[in-house]
């Protein structure tokens, strides 16, 4: 069985191939971008030849969120078309396809975790391409996952948590958002989840939602990150009106993982547990 994974040098790529290894799981094909480009339907069309994938795993997006809001041609290319090839070559194959999908997807004006079937209205263009890239799925294939998840933090890559740690070193006061929440999610966590799918053989396609358990603002999430990695910097709490940004977050963004905890018996991590597994990481690291 092979299983091919796209956007292998990006954040949850690069989990995934730590956590392949750890679990001794020799079926993952990492391809790197130059060779797997998912806007190259010749290239994606020699790569389903040459592997027959059973699985097709999507970590390959547009992620960047305030740039979308100026480059919206290039986010839909990659988070929508980029998305219906990969898609199309899986329907042809017989290929499962694991997509990997956003809270952005949300307007987050509500204050009840978010199940699956809660309405979608998108405040920003990276939500509004990765939520075209869900609703493109289903006309090329039944045979998938699509994993919404929030607040993808690890060790590799860019991502809040290393941002945090970088500008706690280098000021003395830090203004983070306070009237933003949602639910921080260890990539190496949903890695986990993605090959537990695969080893469960589960048929039960659709959409599922999953993030480490537990809430938590940006701000407390800053305050958790120095309080554990024991960084001396003042935080201060801000409104999302003393922060201009682009592009526009979601308020309120925790999502529900009753139906994927159900579906697969999952036990996910409490948010604060696998920051503490991170920055330990992290600390082993520098
Ligand atoms: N980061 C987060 O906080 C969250 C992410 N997600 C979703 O999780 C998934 C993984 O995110 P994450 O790993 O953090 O993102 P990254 O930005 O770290 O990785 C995305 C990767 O995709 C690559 N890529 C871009 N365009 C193409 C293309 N045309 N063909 C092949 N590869 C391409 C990028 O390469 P390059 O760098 O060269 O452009 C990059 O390596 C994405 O679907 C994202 O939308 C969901 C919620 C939260
Ligand atoms: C750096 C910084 C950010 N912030 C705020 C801005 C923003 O609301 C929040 C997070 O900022 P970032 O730019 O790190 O993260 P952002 O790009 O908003 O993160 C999002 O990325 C995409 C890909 C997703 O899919 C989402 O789930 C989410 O993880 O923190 C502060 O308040 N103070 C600061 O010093």
């Amino acid at each position: 069985m092979s299983i091919l994974v796209f956007g292998a040098s990006g954040q949850l790529g690069q989990c995934l191939a730590q956590v392949a290894q750890e679990r001794g799981s020799t079926s993952l094909v990492f391809l790197p971008e130059a060779e797997a480009n998912i806007l190259n339907p010749e290239g994606l069309q020699a790569l389903f030849a040459r592997y027959q994938p059973s699985y097709c795993i999507n970590c390959a997006a547009y992620t960047a969120v305030d740039k979308a809001e100026d480059e919206v041609e290039l986010a839909r290319r990659v988070n929508r078309d980029g998305v219906a090839n990969l898609a199309q070559f899986c329907g042809q194959h017989g290929t499962v396809l694991i997509q990997i999908s956003t809270d952005f997807v949300f307007a987050g004006t509500g204050n009840q975790p978010l199940v699956e079937t809660d309405e979608v209205a998108p405040l920003s263009v990276y939500g509004l391409t990765k939520l075209e890239g869900e609703l493109v799925i289903p006309e090329y294939t039944g045979r998938y996952f699509i994993l919404r998840t929030s607040w993808l933090y690890s060790e590799y890559a860019g991502n809040f948590v290393k941002t945090m740690l970088k500008l706690g070193r280098e000021r003395e006061e830090l203004r983070v958002i306070w009237d933003q929440v949602g639910t921080p999610t260890y990539a190496i966590d949903l890695a986990g989840c993605i090959l537990t799918i695969i080893d469960s053989g589960s048929q039960a396609f659709g959409t599922y939602h999953y993030s480490n358990e537990g809430l938590t603002s940006w701000y407390d999430f800053a305050t958790a990150i120095f309080q554990i990695s024991q960084t001396a910097v003042k935080t201060v709490p801000i409104r999302t009106a003393e922060y201009p940004t682009k592009a526009t977050r979601p308020a309120y963004s925790v999502m529900d993982k009753s139906k994927i905890k159900t579906q697969l018996g999952l036990a996910i991590p409490h948010w604060r547990h696998s920051l503490q597994v991170c920055l330990s990481r992290l600390a082993t690291l520098s």
